[in-house]
């Protein structure tokens, strides 16, 4: 059978410099439409980098080879970004110009948990909420790619694992493409279709996970590459 992949992030011999210090190197990568990868790499390793290059943040980086992208990108934080000026709702309204972009969004915040928080002001929510927001905001035109930075690095291990539920649940919904840079070995266990390691500004592994939703830590694939993935990124845990 022949079976056409559409890609939907492709990059070729991608580099980026900061003033002649190599960052990426000459990165070559398809990431065909739909799926969910994460990238590890230790501290400094150039996923920030990376997801730059394709959120098209200039940064004071010199780049060269080349990457396409499609058109519609949300970009997501580890820090939500709302607007303190504006309500919660208002911040995920911005720029939209349809008449009822208001419903749109009240019936994301409801999904999202936010239902009661639409008029509330951002300095009101906890960092947990604010995040939601966020998720909300950057799934809410339905993405094609969805770039996310350590989006839930600063939450508690309880509202975390609720954000990744969340998260999956929303991007199974319309299945945007997901590239998400993470420290957190689970969560891209536990959410991605492929897992991306860098290391000296190469894509040095390049795991594919099969296994279906939801996902248990104990299931022997998932054991396997945790432990692989670990001692990848450097980190000893015999003495844990
Ligand atoms: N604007 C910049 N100017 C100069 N150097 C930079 C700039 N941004 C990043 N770097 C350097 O590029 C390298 C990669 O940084 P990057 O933030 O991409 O790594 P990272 O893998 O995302 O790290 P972390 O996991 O700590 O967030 C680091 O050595 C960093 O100092």
């Amino acid at each position: 059978m022949n079976v056409h992949v559409t890609n939907s992030v492709v990059l070729r011999d991608l580099s980026r410099s900061f003033k002649g210090k190599s960052v990426l190197d000459r990165i070559s990568l398809d990431v065909p439409r739909g799926q969910f990868v994460s990238l590890l790499g230790e501290s400094g390793s150039g996923k920030t980098t990376l997801l730059g290059a394709l959120a098209g943040l200039d940064d004071d980086a010199e780049t060269s080879g080349r990457y396409t992208t499609p058109k519609s990108v949300s970009v997501l934080f580890q820090d939500a970004r709302l607007l303190p000026w504006k309500t919660v709702i208002e911040n995920l309204t911005l720029g939209l110009r349809e008449p009822n972009a208001r419903d749109v969004a009240a019936a994301m915040l409801h999904e999202v948990g936010l239902g009661d928080k639409a008029d509330a002001w951002p300095a009101t929510l906890s960092g947990g909420q604010k995040q939601r927001a966020s998720l909300a905001r950057s799934l809410l035109r339905a993405p094609d790619l969805l770039l996310a930075d350590e989006p839930f690095g600063a939450l508690d291990a309880l509202t975390k694992l609720r954000m990744q539920a969340l998260l999956m649940k929303l991007v199974e919904r319309t299945r945007p493409t997901v590239i998400l840079v993470t420290h957190d070995v689970d969560e891209a266990l536990r959410l991605s279709d492929r897992v991306l390691v860098l290391k000296n500004g190469r894509i040095a592994e390049d795991h594919a996970i099969s296994l279906p939703h939801p996902r248990h830590d104990h299931q022997a694939e998932i054991i396997s590459l945790r432990a692989r993935l670990l001692k990848s990124l450097g980190v000893d845990t015999d003495t844990i």
